[in-house]
């Protein structure tokens, strides 16, 4: 650790312990809004491949074009030689198990049994100094990650074990190569230490391992945010940070209610969030906005009070009305919401796009009368119509919704947040597409604005949009001028 610490110096950061986190990485300068604090290259990385990502993508750098398939073990992809020239070492070994599966069982191979033979791969490379160690990548990093082993409970810890002896089946070592306990240990410090890796536009691309972005802890009020310049992991301030700081990350969307984010933190992480938002549970004004985000609206369309469950639990009081929204009635049209959503997934999954789009407007009607205007599960549904509009080129109803969702987004995020400048950038494509330039250069203005800092300006996708925002800037001012 010491040679870390030495190499975080370098950086401005250095890694502490607190006893109720464990450790943390604090700055030991100020930083300013879009500086990058720390950027790594994944220790280990997969690409995702599943139903809402079918399509392949280099093993390397995670493109999804020009791929050609490694003509040894048909598994991996790479979209150059460059790609496939720096994966080599790695791939080499890995090919070598690859090509020995039989075709059944590489049907089962998913991609988080591909990280870990690529882990156990990586770690034996190490000892036999093909790959060298660096200050800041070595496996006696991967060893220090937190595993939650003595948390998780006996079901998880039969399913680890038995992804652990398939990852054995896959690499064939002998058995003093081999620790099942060890692998095992290692697919629970991917649960709560792997990141997902994302585009510019916040779509998932695949796995990653970064043993030291990992020592970033949690904020539901996060002071830094994690993005992806292809495979390096960046993260950058999203507002000012003052020398000996803590940097902090969200792991989990911030959107919803502190109860939501509090079990969600719990299950999949193992600890209770004592964040600045996290310790306002229970006070009035967060019953109310958790009240506004998740729960239902009143009985009187024209009142805008919140409701709360009444105490003979017959149903839910307005809070501002007094007026009982009957148990019995919310439970009817929610259990309509369930069965037409299932449908609209069916639609959705087998290609029926217009039947699933009057599927979701017949549920978002319905949770309008179920739920507040703040409403996340009607964002939800509004963020599903947004995506089956672009599909189908239908970009004015597209970006109606897009400009239903941008007044949650910005309550339920931080003015910063990446998923605000991507919304406002969303609707000014939409408006640019539809000759509403004046609209779409003010949505494209705020939306470089706030990814200026949290994706900075040099990547092919921030270069894009500036270059977008120009263009209708250009096209706006020769209607002015044509005007005059
Ligand atoms: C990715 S690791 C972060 C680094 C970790 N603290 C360590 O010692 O390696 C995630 C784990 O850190 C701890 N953690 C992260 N954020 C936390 C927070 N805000 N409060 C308490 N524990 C936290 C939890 O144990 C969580 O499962």
């Amino acid at each position: 650790m010491e040679e870390l610490q030495k190499a975080l110096n370098e950086t401005s950061l250095t890694i502490s312990t607190l006893p109720e986190k464990g450790r943390c990485l604090f700055t030991t300068r100020d930083f300013s809004p879009g500086e990058v604090i720390i950027s790594e290259n994944p220790y280990v990385s997969v690409p995702n491949k599943n139903k809402e990502s079918p399509q392949s993508k280099c093993e390397w750098c995670f493109s999804s074009t020009n791929l050609k398939k490694c003509s040894a073990c048909h598994v991996v992809w790479y979209c150059s030689s460059k790609c496939q020239k720096s994966d080599w070492k790695l791939h080499s070994a890995e090919c070598g198990a690859l090509s020995k599966v039989d075709k059944e069982r590489l049907k089962s191979l998913t991609p988080s049994l591909r990280l870990m033979v690529k882990l156990c791969m990586r770690r034996k490379l190490e000892i036999q100094k093909i790959i060298p160690t660096s200050a800041t990548e070595s496996y006696k990093y991967v060893e220090a990650l937190v595993s939650h082993m003595s948390d998780i409970d006996e079901k998880q810890m039969l399913l680890y074990a038995q992804m652990a002896n398939l990852v054995n089946l896959i690499l064939q070592w002998p058995d003093s190569q081999i620790n099942i306990k060890e692998i095992a240990e290692n697919f629970s410090k991917l649960a709560c230490n792997a990141h997902t890796i994302c585009d510019g536009e916040l779509r998932p691309l695949g796995t990653g391992l970064y043993p030291v972005v990992s020592i970033i802890n949690h904020s539901c009020l996060p002071n830094s945010v994690l993005v992806f310049e292809g495979r390096l992991a960046v993260v950058r301030a999203m507002q000012h940070i003052p020398k000996g700081t803590e940097v902090l990350i969200s792991y989990v969307d911030i959107a919803g209610s502190t109860i939501t984010r509090k079990k969600t933190l719990k299950e999949q992480y193992y600890f209770s969030c004592a964040c600045p938002r996290c310790i306002e549970l229970g006070q009035s004004d967060d019953i109310r906005e958790s009240a506004i985000l998740e729960g239902y609206r009143c009985k009187d369309s024209k009142c805008d009070g919140f409701l709360l469950r009444d105490s003979d639990n017959k149903g839910f009081i307005c809070q501002q009305c007094g007026l009982l929204r009957d148990k019995e009635e919310i439970t009817n049209i929610s259990k309509e919401v369930k069965s037409i959503s299932e449908k609209a997934s069916l639609s959705l999954s087998s290609g029926h796009k217009t039947e699933a789009v009057e599927a979701y407007k017949m549920i978002e009607g319905l949770q309008l009368q179920l739920y507040q205007p703040f409403s996340i599960n009607l964002m939800r549904t509004r963020e599903t119509l947004i995506k089956i509009f672009m599909e189908l080129q239908g970009w004015r109803e597209a970006l109606s919704y897009c400009r239903l969702t941008i007044p949650v987004y910005e309550r339920v995020y931080p003015r910063s947040h990446p998923l605000v400048g991507l919304q406002y950038y969303t609707c000014g494509k939409f408006e640019w597409l539809l000759g509403d330039t004046e609209a779409a250069v003010r949505s494209l203005t705020i939306a470089l604005d706030i990814l200026r800092v949290t994706h900075g300006t040099k990547t092919p996708f921030m270069m894009e949009l500036a270059s977008k925002l120009e263009e209708a800037r250009a096209e706006a001012l020769y209607m002015l001028r044509s005007q005059d």
